[in-house]
């Protein structure tokens, strides 16, 4: 796996640089001219540096211990100690923050000698500057710092064949020339002839060199004219100098732009709107530069120009470049530690073994680990195998740490398929209480059972309604995670076809959608809950129509809840006011995810509690016929009834147990289900060595809690 860019620590980002306007991409520039010499050193890979420090964005490599994880809980210092002192171990120290406060614990590398392998397999903490160590530690250190020293050195030695070339070949290597080497002369070289020649000079030859070297300059003019013209008419960029020109490089068909004009073109553009004074003096106006802007983004990235102006709507110009910017590479790879199974610190130690490079994903979680290299596939592991951990995006854990469920609750997962938010869930429950994960598409609901039985979730129940139908189906849940169906456009890194694939038809069927299904969400949960109340709605979308606009919807059509602080310790304030629209004042407890801001794929997330019951038509559970119909409300204002109740868990139109005919699950028994009930209670009864019958005969008798007594008295 490369490390790169994408390697940056997720979570709360440093600040940002001025613009956040990323550097220009990379382009072949061919074989670096022979002149230019550089040092040996620069040509061997430093070993530290291919992974970032924690939050530093890779900025600064310190040294760390390749490590392995300790069994038991050992001092900083002694941690340090013991690393210092491994004979012949490439040094390399690190401690350990993955671990939860209460269960600190110390990971030390064992050694590599590979300057390749400069990152200890999985990293678990901030590494430590041997600088920064306490006193007391003075000599050890010194030898750490004296091995580091002779490690680093040798990397920085070239082998004589390292690169396959010798020493009398530097032609072939120019890399291995230092800018302050001279270059040999040889002993009858060319040079000497030439500097001969020039002592040679006399008045008359002057006029015939000077001749010379003006045809010289001739030729290498006309030369780079013809090279101009050629590039001109292959890009169809004029050649005039004027970046801002009316000629637009993108306009002509089947000519490819040049991408390095366009983006010199788009920096310059962005410059000019961010700066005041610029733009005011521009012969161009807003307007014209917006629409070069939004042309150069669609030429230079691959946007359609409905979903590139959409986009650029959400940001300043410099932002957006670093949005669109930073949807041209992948969020890191990150599992999530499946806490039914294993704890982290015993995950990463199994992974470390196998030669995997990790660390927490950041302070924030206490389940993810980010991975940085792996020897291998990690959906194949035994610990994947076992259920240990998931593939999981990072941002994907937002809304269930936003959803925070209690044990012994009863939660409602409304779109849940492939099942990534419900195994957390079920592993913040402990197992306990009861998740329904519900999906309408029942092909998706296959790797859903899949990752629910790898996982081990026991307490789940797997449905597969429209969702947009509960609380028909159920309802009187605690909490409901809607994690709707979106367009996509915050995971554009990981799905490009985004780019061009989204009309603005999906912008209006998708949040009708989300507006019925958060709707019948907020009716889905039990107002009265004694430990919750919560609708948490999420996306992984960016546009605001899918977001604000739904959260706004569902606010004016349910009186009856209200936006609440998510819990999340980060993440940029939702809109207040889009376009001249305002939102409701709660809008600012929402948070948005960037790419570029996190390096956490886009994402919304909102939490709302429910205040009072919902309206009756919603009670009688079918959103589509309690506010929105063809995505115009039917009564206008919402009908929020004063009785109290919410609707109970299962009921029909009518007020009945659904008819057999109309439930998929069969018909809702309630003497049916007595007996089960009491066929339970009989064989616990047994298990206890109580005569479930003396109960019985008791309440007979008129000893109304009977049996019931006697089982508390036995527990
Ligand atoms: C964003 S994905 C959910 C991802 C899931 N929460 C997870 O973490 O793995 C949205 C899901 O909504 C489902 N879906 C779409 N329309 C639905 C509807 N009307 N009712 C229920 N589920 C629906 C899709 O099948 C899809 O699996």
């Amino acid at each position: 796996m490369g490390v790169g860019r994408r390697m940056k620590k997720q979570g709360p980002p440093l600040p940002l640089d001025e613009f956040k306007v990323p550097k220009k991409r990379k382009r072949d520039f061919g074989p670096e001219p022979r002149g230019k010499k550089r040092k040996a050193s620069e040509n061997v890979k430093p070993p530290t540096t291919s992974r970032p420090t924690n939050g530093t964005n890779g900025s600064e490599p310190k040294e760390t211990i390749k490590g392995i994880v300790g069994n038991g809980k050992i001092t900083h210092q002694e941690q340090i100690r013991q690393a210092a002192a491994k004979p012949g171990a490439r040094k390399r120290i690190v401690s350990l923050d993955y671990v939860s406060d209460d269960d600190r614990a110390e990971i030390i590398g064992s050694g590599t000698e590979s300057p390749e392998e400069g990152y200890m397999s999985g990293a678990l903490m901030d590494d430590v500057e041997l600088d920064e160590l306490p006193a007391g530690e003075g000599p050890i250190i010194e030898e750490a710092k004296e091995k580091l020293s002779e490690n680093e050195s040798s990397a920085n030695e070239l082998p004589e064949d390292s690169s396959g070339l010798s020493d009398s070949d530097p032609d072939s290597d120019p890399s291995v020339y230092d800018s302050d080497d001279q270059q040999p002369r040889g002993m009858f070289s060319e040079d000497e002839d030439d500097s001969d020649a020039e002592e040679k000079l006399t008045a008359a030859n002057i006029e015939g060199l000077s001749r010379k070297l003006a045809e010289q300059q001739d030729a290498e003019a006309a030369n780079a004219q013809a090279e101009l013209q050629d590039a001109a008419l292959q890009t169809n960029i004029a050649g005039d100098g004027d970046l801002l020109s009316d000629s637009d490089p993108t306009k002509t068909p089947h000519i490819a732009p040049d991408l390095q004009l366009l983006r010199a073109r788009l920096t310059e553009t962005i410059r000019i709107l961010s700066t005041p004074t610029l733009l005011s003096s521009s012969p161009h106006s807003r307007s014209t530069l917006l629409s070069r802007l939004t042309s150069d983004i669609c030429a230079y990235y691959g946007y359609t120009p409905f979903l590139a102006t959409k986009l650029l709507k959400l940001f300043p110009p410099a932002e957006a470049f670093a949005f669109f910017e930073s949807n041209e590479t992948p969020r890191p790879l990150v599992i999530r530690t499946n806490t039914l199974r294993t704890s982290r610190r015993d995950l990463a130690t199994a992974l470390i073994n196998r030669g995997v490079v990790l660390e927490p994903v950041g302070k924030w979680s206490k389940t993810g680990l980010q991975i940085f290299e792996s020897a291998v596939p990690l959906g194949a592991t035994p610990e994947y195998l076992a259920g240990k951990y998931i593939l999981q995006a990072a941002s994907s854990f937002l809304p269930v740490m936003a959803l925070a469920p209690q044990e012994n609750e009863r939660i409602l997962d409304m779109a849940a398929a492939p099942g990534g938010k419900t195994t957390y869930i079920s592993a913040l429950m402990k197992n306990t209480g009861c998740i329904f994960a519900n999906d309408a598409n029942k092909s998706r609901s296959k790797a859903l059972i899949g990752n629910i039985h790898r996982l081990g979730a026991r307490n789940t129940i797997v449905c597969s309604h429209d969702a947009r139908h509960f609380p028909k189906v159920i309802g009187g849940f605690d909490r409901v995670l809607l994690d709707a169906p979106c367009s996509g456009t915050g995971v554009i890194a990981k799905d490009p076809s985004v780019k061009t694939n989204k009309t603005e038809t999906d912008f209006l069927r998708l949040p009708h959608l989300q507006k019925q299904l958060l709707l019948a969400a907020i009716d889905s949960v039990d107002h009265g809950s004694r430990t919750g109340g919560y609708i948490v709605y999420s996306t992984c979308s960016v546009t605001v129509e899918e977001n604000e606009n739904v959260v706004q919807y569902a606010l004016s059509r349910r009186p009856n809840v209200k936006l609440v602080d998510t819990g999340l310790t980060f993440g940029v304030e939702g809109f207040r006011a889009f376009e001249g629209k305002m939102f409701d004042e709660g809008m600012k407890l929402t948070r948005r995810y960037y790419p570029h801001k996190y390096n956490l794929d886009g994402f919304f997330v909102s939490k709302f509690r429910k205040t009072g019951p919902s309206p009756k038509a919603a009670a009688r559970g079918d959103a589509l016929t309690s506010g929105v119909v063809g995505g115009v409300t039917t009564n206008g204002t919402a009908d929020v009834n004063g009785d109290g109740q919410d609707p109970p868990p299962i009921q029909n139109e009518d007020g009945q147990a659904p008819a057999e005919e109309s439930n998929p699950f069969g018909p809702f028994d309630s003497s049916e289900d007595e007996r089960w009930i009491q066929r339970a209670r009989r064989t616990r009864l047994k298990k206890k060595g109580i005569n479930p019958k003396a109960g019985r005969s008791r309440a007979v008798n008129g000893d109304a809690n009977g049996a019931a007594n006697q089982l508390q008295k036995n527990n």
